[in-house]
């Protein structure tokens, strides 16, 4: 499992004093990014010379608010991983509350935005942290 912390910034959080939701999708592209660089060894800039990774669906569950200068981790699991797309699970805690938890797939695609079989090097890597296989 992957973990990415992220602390609530100024800039997460709303009127009402709480993370506003589309700031937890952009932490979970964050974490995303950070996964594919640092636990796969393929940066986004890479990989966006040939390629791209597109969001084909998220589903998302908002257990708990988060509030100012609450020290959040993100935990990201790769659950399956199939010709061209990848499903992802993430779930987030400030210490042992779950605050937020979803689930996607990407879809690998090339230049042209059409679906592509991942690349050896990638499906290699995305394999050794599929979950339950460690
Ligand atoms: C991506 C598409 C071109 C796919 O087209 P289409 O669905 O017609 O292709 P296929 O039917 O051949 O399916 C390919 C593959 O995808 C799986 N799949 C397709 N739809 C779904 C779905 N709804 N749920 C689950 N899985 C789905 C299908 O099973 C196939 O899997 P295989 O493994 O068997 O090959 C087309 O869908 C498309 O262009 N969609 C729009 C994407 C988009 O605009 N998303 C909006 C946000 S983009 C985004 O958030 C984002 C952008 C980036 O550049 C990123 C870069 C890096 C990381 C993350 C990024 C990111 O999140």
């Amino acid at each position: 499992m992957f973990q990415y912390n992220q602390k609530v910034l100024f800039k997460h959080c709303d009127p009402a004093g709480i993370v506003f939701y589309p700031r937890y999708f952009e932490m979970l592209n964050d974490t995303v990014e950070e996964f594919f660089d640092s636990e796969l060894g393929q940066s986004f800039s890479q990989i966006h010379q040939t390629a791209s990774i597109p969001t084909v669906q998220m589903n998302a569950t908002f257990s708990a608010p988060s509030r100012l200068g609450d020290k959040l981790v993100i935990n990201l699991e790769v659950c399956r991983i199939g010709r061209s797309s990848a499903d992802l699970d993430f779930k987030t805690y400030c210490e042992e509350q779950l605050r937020f938890s979803a689930n996607s797939t990407l879809v690998y695609v090339d230049t042209n935005g059409k679906p592509n079989s991942w690349p050896d090097s990638l499906r290699r890597a995305l394999q050794t942290r599929l979950q339950g296989e460690d």
